[in-house]
């Protein structure tokens, strides 16, 4: 059995109640399970990864609506290691979900539970991934899906799949917060099911990136998991996961959640750095990773608690430094993501020559989403392909190559 928390007040509200934020104090909702009944062990857990599988965490009963998401791979990043002189560097390439973000592990929660309540339409603001998702799994449930964009930055990938899955797409003249700000007030006042991640059910789903990768690994826990931060609902619910199997014995610690944000829209960031209480909210975030423009974090408070809870960390990165470590993780390792992805990586790289992330250190990078979501960034940072007539003579003269003597 489960219900839902208030985390500022610890109201509690039932299971079946359409809530996303506290009716008393306006506080953040957890999903609390009466751990003492729920019996998981290692012994339980075996077999593939997938979100599906950690089932006795997750609060739904009904089937799932599921494109078999999850069981995303761990990649050994050598090259990056080697360079910054780390040997257990890893990247969980989240990209490869059904839709290409990690998002589809929320939204094959959020999905189920909205059947599960008897809601007839699901709605989100979105910079772009969550969207495509929603659109995914509004379509594989057979429910009408809306969503609201920030009108010209949206990656083309992202709004392609939302339009293609056939969500209404509406595009409004402001940022992400405007979006989430007027999704949730539609929502709300029409019966609409809000699936942002300000809704506790959404990080459910989340939450099993941080079970895949423990266990992954046979259960040892790397020393720190770095995350890109937008709306920070992501490194909250890795940190609830995570916590939750450290309370029911299957691990023994969790590991030092890291948070990374663009220079230009770094609310979290900068908390952290100046030991702040709360965020001071960035009016104008700017950022070329578009999934993490975002300057007022919903789940804010829960993030804040998540790095300092488990002795992390948050650091800002550059769009220079983000699209140096898409280029090195697509040219060195072979692993194509799009920039807020690459987030994580540039600050393992910055964390890591500042000498706040050791030598010995076991760190996994969360790769959120996949290259082609952005290919308008790819196209603007690589050389254009050369053009040439259609003859051997002309493509081995662009190559660079010595005339071959069949041509003499
Ligand atoms: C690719 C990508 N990375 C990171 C994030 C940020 O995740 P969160 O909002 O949970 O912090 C998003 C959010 O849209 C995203 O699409």
């Amino acid at each position: 059995m489960y219900h839902l928390e208030c985390i500022k007040c610890g109201a509690k509200y039932g299971p079946d109640k359409v809530i996303y934020t506290c009716s008393k104090c306006g506080g953040l909702l957890d999903v609390v399970y009466d751990y003492s009944e729920i019996r998981l062990s290692r012994e339980d857990l075996k077999g593939p990864l997938s979100v599906w599988k950690y089932k006795a965490l997750l609060p739904v009963s009904r089937e799932p609506v599921t494109l078999k998401e999850g069981g995303t791979p761990i990649y050994h990043l050598r090259s990056i290691g080697k360079e910054v002189g780390l040997r257990e560097a890893y990247a969980k390439h989240e990209g490869m979900n059904p839709s290409g973000s990690f998002k589809d592990r929320g939204m094959t929660v959020g999905v189920t539970k909205a059947l599960e309540l008897g809601m007839k339409s699901v709605a989100c603001a979105s910079t772009g991934n969550t969207s495509a998702s929603l659109a995914v799994y509004g379509a594989r449930a057979g429910i009408p899906v809306i969503v609201l964009l920030p009108s010209g930055k949206v990656a083309l990938g992202k709004v392609a799949q939302a339009l293609m899955h056939g969500a209404k797409v509406i595009s409004i003249k402001g940022n992400f917060d405007d979006a989430l700000r007027l999704v949730r007030e539609l929502c709300v006042e029409n019966g609409i099911y809000l699936l942002n991640s300000i809704n506790p059910y959404r990080l459910e789903g989340q939450k099993t990136i941080g079970f895949e990768i423990v266990d992954y690994f046979g259960w040892e826990v790397p020393d720190r998991i770095i995350l890109p931060v937008g709306n920070a609902g992501n490194i909250t619910a890795i940190f609830k996961g995570l916590s939750e199997m450290k309370r029911l014995g299957i691990i023994d610690r969790v590991p030092k959640m890291t948070g990374i944000q663009a220079e230009g829209s770094a609310p979290i960031a900068k908390a952290i750095k100046s030991g702040a209480a709360s965020i001071a909210v960035e009016e104008h975030p700017e950022t070329v990773a578009t999934a993490i423009r975002i300057g007022d974090p919903v789940n804010a408070v829960k993030a804040l608690n998540a790095i300092r809870a488990s002795g992390g960390t948050a650091e800002t990165v550059t769009d220079e430094e983000i699209l140096a470590a898409q280029k090195m993780l697509a040219t060195k390792e072979g692993i194509g993501v799009e920039p807020a992805s690459a987030a994580s990586v540039a600050g393992l790289i910055k964390l890591r020559r500042m000498g706040v992330i050791e030598k010995d250190e076991h760190v996994v990078c969360v790769v959120t989403g996949h290259l082609l979501k952005d290919p308008e960034t790819v196209i603007k940072n690589c050389d254009k392909p050369i053009e040439v007539e259609a003859t051997k003579e002309a493509i081995e003269k662009a190559l660079g190559m010595k005339p071959s003597i069949a041509s003499y």
